[in-house]
């Protein structure tokens, strides 16, 4: 399966060690997310590790991640605002990263658990989100 994937992608172990380390470069810098993951992750090693484990599970299929990200996330203050910014940043950097296939591939997978992930927030703070319906925040 992982052969399969890597030989119509092109992604391989190596390409998604470069991706998550451009990306969380990025997402430190960002104004919008950068506090709120620096807030909360003081040692950047074994998160970097996580999510090459996560990503090599999502993206190759290899099974190497076992955790469960949802309760980590509902109780960020995050909308879709962030969602947006945040697979904004994963498209730059995927894009920059990998073939075209490899970048729809690793993009596919990242929207449908943005998605995921922004409805998990949603519920947490109270509002049920319909078919297609993004959760801001009350501002
Ligand atoms: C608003 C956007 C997002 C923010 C602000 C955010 C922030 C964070 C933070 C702060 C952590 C560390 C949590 C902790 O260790 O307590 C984390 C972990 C993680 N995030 Fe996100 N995240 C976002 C979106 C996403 C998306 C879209 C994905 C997947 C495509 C994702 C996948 C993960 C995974 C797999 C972990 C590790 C969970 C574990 O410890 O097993 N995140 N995120």
């Amino acid at each position: 399966m992982s052969a399969k994937i890597q030989a119509e992608t092109g992604i391989d172990y190596e390409t998604i060690v470069r991706v998550v380390d451009s990306f969380y470069v990025r997402v430190q810098a960002d104004e919008l997310l950068g506090p709120i993951f620096t807030q909360r992750i003081t040692n950047w090693k074994p998160h970097l590790q996580t999510m090459y484990r996560f990503w090599s599970s999502v993206a190759l299929a290899t099974g190497a991640y076992s955790g469960t990200p949802m309760p980590k996330h509902m109780v960020l203050p995050v909308d879709a605002t962030h969602f947006d910014r945040w697979l904004e940043l994963f498209e730059a950097t995927v894009r920059d990263e990998c073939t075209p296939e490899g970048a729809d591939h690793f993009l596919a997978r990242a929207r449908n658990i943005a998605s995921s992930l922004e409805m998990g927030v949603a519920s947490y703070n109270g509002a049920i989100l319909g078919r297609g319906e993004r959760y801001y925040k009350a501002r």
